[in-house]
């Protein structure tokens, strides 16, 4: 058994949500919307405020086995000239899904072995025809954002900022100076992307990726009680790996993908995204292989987004901003990775200490929110928001 199918077998332990199924009633792929976040069917279902009636997370995730909620297996183009054998190559070079073939260019299907330019032609064409790549109306996507699914970040404050918490089928760059928040953000969410969609979760596994060896699993037991899931249940469905370099780094998303497909996911993280890139690459002289290495690592996880549905939550450190511009910034400082990591995240919020266990978070960066701020907490039971200081309490 490989390294990664063990990892799967073990998360599959857990949370056993396949994309198999038949019954699509509570929580659907996008594959009509050319989008594939997860979102909502069920109009009537609604995430602010949430169903105080909303059944154990267990029950709903076990309840939901075999729901169809994700993107199409690649298995479904087998015919039309698409051999069993054909899928088999495709599946080694890392594709997984009808999704995957679709969102990829001719001419590097073609660098598949085994792969022609017809074969390519053939499956382009057959994968267009299930993962509708055209126009759509405005208000069609209206209503899809309308019912996009977002995961709670623990702090109501935090999540109203965010207009709900954090997007799936998007990439959320956090960035801020050391004992900001970012980790416990993400230990939070791998437990909150467990939690069923009307409690403000994704009902899905987490896959952490951990560059820095901040990971700690005592901090989700933590959190895991304080939104009354099963310890030992919210371990198993969070899939954890330390990557050692920026190349490991980029194999640990080819693993993912593979687990995507076979197994229910709503969260990946990366903490911290650029900091083996300063380790790895050094000076000017490797600015530029360095650059192109992070844009194809980001365009990796747009990919995941995309094809899976999942929310992608990557961390970032800050350096001292140096140019004219500073001069008229309170707090100059700014994230790194320049461009590339801008440009591929779609929501980039900013971390600052705030008085003892709070903390501020700035919306940096949004297509869709202003520039506003809030304050939250940390505490033993996660992110939460500042008037939060009896949860432990709460807990019993
Ligand atoms: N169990 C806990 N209860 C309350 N606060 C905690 C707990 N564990 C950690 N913290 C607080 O969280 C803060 C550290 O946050 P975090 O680890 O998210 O920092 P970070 O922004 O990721 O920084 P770095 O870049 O150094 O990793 C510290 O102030 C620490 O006291």
């Amino acid at each position: 058994m490989t390294s990664s199918s063990a990892a799967v077998s073990q998360t599959e332990q857990a949370i056993d949500l396949s994309y198999h199924g038949d019954d699509d009633d509570v929580v659907s792929s996008k594959s009509h919307s050319g989008n594939n976040a997860i979102v909502v069917d069920d109009a009537e279902t609604e995430r602010h405020p949430r169903k105080a009636t909303a059944p154990p997370p267990s029950d709903v995730m076990d309840e939901d086995d075999d729901g169809q909620v994700g993107p199409s297996p690649i298995e479904s183009l087998i015919g039309n000239g698409i051999t069993n054998n054909d899928i088999k190559k495709l599946q080694e070079a890392g594709f997984y899904t009808v999704e995957s073939i679709a969102y990829t260019p001719k001419r590097k299907l073609i660098t598949v072995k085994g792969i022609s330019e017809q074969k390519a032609d053939k499956l382009l064409t057959e994968a267009s025809k299930i993962v509708p790549l055209g126009f759509t109306t405005a208000t069609e996507f209206h209503q899809r954002r309308a019912e996009l699914i977002t995961l709670t970040t623990g702090s109501k404050q935090l999540d109203t900022l965010l207009g709900g918490g954090i997007e799936t089928g998007a990439i959320t760059e956090v960035f801020g100076e050391f004992r900001t928040g970012k980790s416990q953000l993400c230990h939070t969410l791998a437990i909150t992307a467990q939690l069923p969609v009307d409690m403000g979760g994704g009902e899905g596994k987490c896959l952490y990726i951990d560059t820095e060896g901040t990971f700690r699993p005592v901090r989700l037991v933590s959190i895991a009680r304080r939104f009354g899931l099963d310890e030992n249940e919210a371990l198993d469905n969070v899939a954890y790996a330390r990557a050692y370099n920026a190349d490991h780094q980029m194999q640990l998303l080819k693993q993912a993908a593979q687990m995507m497909s076979q197994s229910r996911f709503s969260l990946l993280i990366v903490d911290s995204v650029m900091a083996l890139y300063r380790t790895d690459y050094s000076g000017r002289a490797e600015l530029s292989a360095r650059q192109m290495h992070v844009a194809k690592f980001m365009r990796a996880l747009q990919r995941l987004a995309d094809e899976f549905g999942i929310a992608v939550l990557i961390t970032n450190q800050v350096v001292a901003q140096v140019d004219s511009s500073a001069i008229f910034n309170p707090d100059p400082k700014k994230p790194i990775g320049g461009n590339i990591i801008a440009h591929s995240s779609t929501t980039r919020l900013y971390f600052k200490k705030g008085k003892g266990r709070n903390r501020i978070c700035k919306i940096y960066d949004s297509p869709c929110l202003a520039e506003t701020e809030t304050v939250f907490a940390i505490g033993e039971g996660g992110i939460m928001d500042p008037n939060d200081g009896t949860e432990d309490s709460d807990e019993e």
